[in-house]
């Protein structure tokens, strides 16, 4: 594996790779691998030849500070990571390459960037979206894997990448859980055990609101009870739990073809979030219900 820091090596291992007529997928992430990087690896290696695979904790997208300083970093043990799942090339560019000095350019994505995690982390989609425009023209790979966890996320890096025209098909990768169902996340190292324990109320809670709304219970109902789930776990603040268009993230009352279950939740000091999708027993392709 590669271990590539600087722009110019980039450039020339990409070009080596395109040169010797191999396409290339890629993995973006914040390092502090776990489970669920390793499984994008592996899929993006499905994809194409070769995967590079990005580590860049992008300071533009933490709207908090302390998050910023807090969030883990782990490089050595992230790169024996890379390389045992197969990564032909780890990209770690430096904030100073990422930013130079005069950096004046934002990509901004309007309207499915203001909801949600954009409400709750001002400008964090556009730290985003600017940080994965950078990285895609980069590493110019055929392919770019990215997980569902972070539905909102692939949800904008879809529309960005088809509004920009930028030449990479984009794939998002079912959500990975640890064996009782809690979604692995790189901040899921801030959980005491204990909390570690009562975050499980929240995947618990989208599966009751889906298994509820999809056969047909009233949508109001199912979304407070399973807020009122969260509360008795000892979750402090709920920014929302929403049912959603699983396409625009507009908020749904009622059920229809295409549904998301999206929610974010703090316990403790760890701001959680996940996402399941509901399949409707009761509602027909053409979003009627059945009779
Ligand atoms: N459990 C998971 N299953 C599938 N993909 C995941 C999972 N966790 C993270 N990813 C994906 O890995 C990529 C890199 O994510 P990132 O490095 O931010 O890790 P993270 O676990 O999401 O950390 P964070 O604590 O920042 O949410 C993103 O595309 C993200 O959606
Ligand atoms: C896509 C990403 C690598 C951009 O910094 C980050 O938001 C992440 O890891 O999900
Ligand atoms: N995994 C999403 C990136 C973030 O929370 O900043």
């Amino acid at each position: 594996m590669q271990i590539i820091r600087d722009p110019q090596s980039l450039r020339a291992a990409v070009k080596a790779l395109k040169d010797s007529g191999k396409s290339l997928a890629m993995v973006p992430t914040m390092g502090a691998l776990h489970a669920g990087h390793v499984h994008l690896v592996n899929e993006a290696a499905k994809h194409a030849d070769a995967v590079a695979a990005s580590i860049f904790v992008n300071p533009t997208q933490f709207n908090d500070p302390a998050d910023l300083a807090r969030y883990p970093r782990q490089e050595e043990q992230d790169l024996v990571m890379l390389e045992a799942a197969g990564c032909e090339i780890a990209w770690l560019p430096t904030a100073g390459d990422m930013y130079p000095d005069g950096f004046a350019t934002t990509v901004s994505v309007t309207g499915i960037s203001k909801r949600w995690e954009g409400e709750h982390r001002l400008g964090h989609f556009d730290g985003v979206a600017t940080v994965v425009a950078k990285l895609l023209i980069a590493c110019e790979p055929d392919v770019a894997l990215f997980g569902e966890k972070d539905f909102q996320q692939l949800t904008v890096i879809r529309r960005l990448v088809a509004d920009l025209g930028l030449p990479v098909e984009i794939v998002g990768v079912p959500t990975v859980r640890d064996a009782v169902g809690l979604a692995l996340s790189s901040r899921n190292a801030h959980l005491s055990p204990d909390e570690r324990e009562r975050a499980l109320a929240l995947p618990k809670a989208l599966r009751d609101a889906a298994q509820q709304i999809a056969a047909g219970e009233p949508v109001g109902p199912a979304l407070a009870a399973a807020k009122q789930a969260l509360v008795n776990a000892g979750f402090l603040k709920i920014d929302y739990f929403a049912l959603v268009d699983a396409s625009t993230l507009v908020p749904l009352s009622e059920a229809t073809v295409d549904m998301r279950l999206i929610a974010a939740a703090t316990i403790g000091k760890t701001r959680l979030i996940d996402n399941v999708s509901v399949i409707s027993d009761t509602v027909s392709e053409t979003g009627s219900p059945p009779r």
